[in-house]
C-alpha cells in the first residue's frame, strides 16, 4: 500500500478564517470520544441511581426503573444488551426489538457514536456545502448553463453550524428511535464481567451489573496517529477536529489519501485549500488514476507519493507546521514541509479499551476483536466465545457505517434462528467527493487474481456519462461506470462508478449481487429516461455474456 501527503493551498475568502494561533479555539482532546469522557453523560439509568454517589445499587431497582421492552429469556436481566450505541449497536438494537428481544444498550459518551457525531453526519454537510460552492466558483461550467454568479462566498461559522446542527438532529433521531421502541438505554463505560455479564455506569462510583443471554460489541473507533507525529487539536488534528471548521487554513498538509483525505481534501479546496498520493489505494487502479485526474490535477493540490511523514510538529512560537517525509520503502529522509496545518487522516484504530477482554480471555488482533463469519467473537485460542459477537468498526472487517448496522441486524437474525451469513462483497462503498465514487465487489487486479486461482475468465464492460442525456443536461458528464463479470455465468464481480450520484447508483449492482442476480436478467430491467441510471442500464447491457450462458437464473451465486 502506498503512503500519501498532498498539500493543498486555501485562499482566505473572509476574516473568519483566521490561523488558531491569532483565534484560540477551545479544542477538545480528540481522546475526549468514544467514552473517554463519559461523565458528561447523565440520563436514564445513571440518573434514575443519583449520579455521583458512590454506592453499589441493585440491578433489579435499576431495571425495574428503566426497562419496559418485552420478557427476558429465564435468568437473564435481558435477551440482549449492546455495548456501544453507534450506528452498529443502533441498527442491532432496533432489529432486536423488532424480533421481540428484551434489549438494552450501553453507551459511554453520546448516542450516534463516530458516524453521528464526528463522521458521517458531519462530513456530509461540510461536502454539502463544497460542492455547492465548487459549483458557484466555476465559471465555465455555469456559463455553460446560462448561469451568471458574482463572487460567491461563504460564512465559515454558517458552514461549521449547518455540520454541527446536522449531527445534533440525527442524534435526537437515533435516541427517540431507541426510546420509541422501548430499547434501554445504560449510561457509562460497558464492562464484560465474565460469560453474559456486563457491568456499566461511571467507573468507580455508580456500576452496575446485569445479566444477558447474549452480548454484541459494538465499541467503533477513533482516530489512529502514527508514531511520531504530536497532534495539538490547532494546528496538527484529526477528522474529530476539522469537523468543527474552527478555521480554514491557507496550507494544509493531507497525510493519507484514503476515505477521510479524499473528502476533506474535496472541503479544503472548495473552500479554499489541500494534498495526495496515489488516489485511494483501495480503488480499482482505473477509477484511482480517473480521480486523480479530475479530483486532483485541476486542483491546488501538490501531492507527493511514495512518502510517509515521519514526524509532524505543530505550530509553535511563529514557527509554521513542520512535516518530515521519508521515502516508504527505503525510509531515508526525502523532503521537509512547511504549512500551516495538518489533518492526520491515516486510518483508524478500533476502541476496545475498558471492555474487559482480558476477563473473557480475548486478545485483539492488531486492536481488532478477533471474529468468525458469524461475528462471533474467539478467544486466545481460537475458540468460539458463547454469546458474543462484536460489530462494526471494531472487528474491522469493513469500516463502514452501513457494514457495522448490517453485520447488526445479521448477529440478531442467527440470534433468532436464523443462519445468516452477511455477504460483504455486496456492501457498497462511497466517497463523496464531487463528483462521486462508488464500489462494490471485486476490483479488477482482484478479480483477475481469483479468475487466475479458480479457472475462470472475467470480463470488463466500461460506460461513460457522457453518453447519458441526464448527465448532459447538468453539463456533468465526465464520469465512467466499469463492470467486472464472468461471460460464462453472468455473475456480477464488482461494479465501479465515478461520476453525477455515484453514490446512489451503486445500488442496482450492490442488490444485484446480495440478491444473486445475473447479468442476462438484469439488462432486461427497465430504467426511466432520462436518469443518470440508465448509466448502469447501458453498462449492463453492453456486458458480452457467451454463447452457452443462460438467460434465466435463480440458483444463488457466491461473490
Ligand atoms: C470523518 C469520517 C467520515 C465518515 N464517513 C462515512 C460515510 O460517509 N459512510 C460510511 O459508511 N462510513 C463513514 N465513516 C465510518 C463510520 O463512521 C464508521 O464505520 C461507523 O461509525 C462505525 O460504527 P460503529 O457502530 O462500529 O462504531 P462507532 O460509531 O464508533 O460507535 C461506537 C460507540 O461505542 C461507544 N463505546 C465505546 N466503548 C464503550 C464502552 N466500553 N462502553 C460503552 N460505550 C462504549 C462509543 O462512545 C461510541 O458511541 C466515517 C468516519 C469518519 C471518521
Ligand atoms: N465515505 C465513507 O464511507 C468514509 C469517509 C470517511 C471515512 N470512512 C472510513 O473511515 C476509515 C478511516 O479513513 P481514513 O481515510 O483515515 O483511512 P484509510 O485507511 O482509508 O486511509 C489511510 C491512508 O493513510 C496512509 N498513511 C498511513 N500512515 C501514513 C503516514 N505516516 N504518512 C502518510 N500516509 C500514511 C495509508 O497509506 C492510507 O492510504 C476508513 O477505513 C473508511 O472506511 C469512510
Amino acid at each position: 500500500m502506498q503512503a500519501s501527503i498532498s498539500v493543498s493551498l486555501a485562499s482566505p475568502l473572509n476574516s473568519s478564517r483566521s490561523h488558531p494561533a491569532l483565534q484560540p479555539p477551545s479544542w477538545p482532546s480528540a481522546l475526549r470520544f468514544c467514552g473517554l469522557r463519559r461523565e458528561a453523560l447523565r440520563f436514564s439509568a445513571v440518573n434514575a441511581l443519583g449520579t455521583g454517589r458512590i454506592r453499589r445499587v441493585s440491578p433489579r431497582r435499576v431495571l425495574a426503573a428503566i426497562s419496559e421492552n418485552g420478557s427476558p429469556s429465564k435468568g437473564f436481566d435481558y435477551d440482549l444488551v449492546i455495548i456501544g450505541a453507534g450506528v452498529g449497536g443502533h441498527g442491532a438494537a432496533l432489529h432486536a426489538v423488532e424480533k421481540g428481544l428484551r434489549t438494552a444498550i450501553i453507551e459511554g459518551d453520546v448516542i450516534g457514536g463516530t458516524c453521528v457525531n464526528r463522521g458521517c453526519v458531519p462530513s456530509k454537510a461540510l461536502l454539502a456545502v463544497s460542492g455547492r460552492m465548487r459549483e458557484l466558483q466555476n465559471e465555465h461550467h455555469l456559463k455553460a448553463l446560462g448561469i451568471q454568479v458574482t463572487s460567491p462566498d461563504y460564512d465559515r461559522q454558517g458552514v461549521a453550524d449547518h455540520a454541527n446542527n446536522l449531527a445534533s438532529k440525527i442524534r435526537s433521531n437515533l435516541t427517540n428511535s431507541l426510546k420509541a421502541l422501548g430499547v434501554d438505554i445504560l449510561s457509562g463505560v460497558g464492562t464484560i464481567l465474565g460469560p453474559q455479564k456486563v457491568k456499566f455506569g461511571k467507573v468507580g462510583f455508580s456500576e452496575t451489573e446485569i445479566t444477558a443471554r447474549d452480548i454484541i460489541i459494538a465499541t467503533g473507533s477513533v482516530p489512529f496517529v502514527p508514531k511520531g507525529i504530536e497532534i495539538d487539536g490547532k494546528t496538527v488534528f484529526t477528522s474529530d477536529h476539522a469537523l468543527k471548521l474552527e478555521w480554514v487554513p491557507e496550507w494544509i498538509a493531507i497525510v493519507g489519501s484514503g476515505y477521510i483525505g479524499l473528502e476533506f481534501s474535496d472541503v479544503y479546496t472548495a473552500l479554499g485549500s489541500e494534498a495526495l498520493d496515489q488516489l485511494m489505494p483501495g480503488f480499482d487502479p482505473e477509477i484511482g488514476k480517473l480521480a486523480q485526474r479530475i479530483l486532483v490535477n485541476p486542483r491546488k493540490i501538490d501531492y507527493h507519493t511514495g512518502v510517509f511523514a515521519n514526524k509532524i510538529t505543530p505550530a509553535k512560537d511563529g514557527n509554521p507546521v513542520l512535516i518530515e517525509l521519508i521515502d516508504a520503502k527505503t525510509k531515508e529522509a526525502k523532503d521537509t514541509l512547511e504549512v500551516d496545518a495538518a489533518l492526520i487522516a491515516t486510518g483508524r484504530a478500533p476502541f476496545t479499551k475498558g471492555l474487559g477482554l482480558e476477563n473473557i480471555n480475548v486478545v485483539t488482533q492488531h486492536g481488532f476483536v478477533p471474529i468468525n463469519e458469524h461475528m462471533q467473537v474467539l478467544d486466545a485460542n481460537g475458540d468460539l466465545v458463547p454469546n458474543l459477537y462484536c460489530i462494526g468498526d471494531a472487528n474491522g472487517k469493513m469500516m463502514l457505517a452501513h457494514a457495522a448496522s448490517a453485520q447488526g441486524i445479521s448477529v440478531v437474525e442467527r440470534l433468532c434462528g436464523k443462519e445468516n451469513v452477511l455477504n460483504h462483497l455486496s456492501i457498497p462503498a462511497a466517497c463523496f467527493t464531487h463528483p462521486e465514487i462508488s464500489m462494490v465487489g471485486l476490483t479488477e487486479p482482484q478479480a483477475r487474481e481469483k479468475a487466475e486461482q479458480e479457472g475462470f475468465e472475467i470480463s470488463v464492460a466500461k460506460t461513460s456519462f457522457k453518453a447519458n442525456t441526464k448527465a448532459l443536461a447538468e453539463n456533468e458528464g465526465e464520469g465512467l461506470a466499469k463492470l467486472i463479470y464472468r461471460p460464462d455465468s453472468g455473475e456480477i464481480l464488482g461494479v465501479h462508478i465515478l461520476g453525477l450520484h455515484a453514490a446512489d447508483l451503486i445500488h442496482e449492482a450492490s442488490n444485484a449481487i446480495a440478491l444473486g442476480t445475473r447479468i442476462q436478467d438484469i439488462k432486461f430491467a427497465v430504467h426511466a429516461h432520462p436518469t443518470l441510471s440508465e448509466v448502469l442500464d447501458e453498462l449492463f447491457k453492453s456486458a458480452k455474456l457467451n454463447a452457452g450462458a443462460s438467460h434465466s437464473v435463480n440458483e444463488p451465486v457466491t461473490a
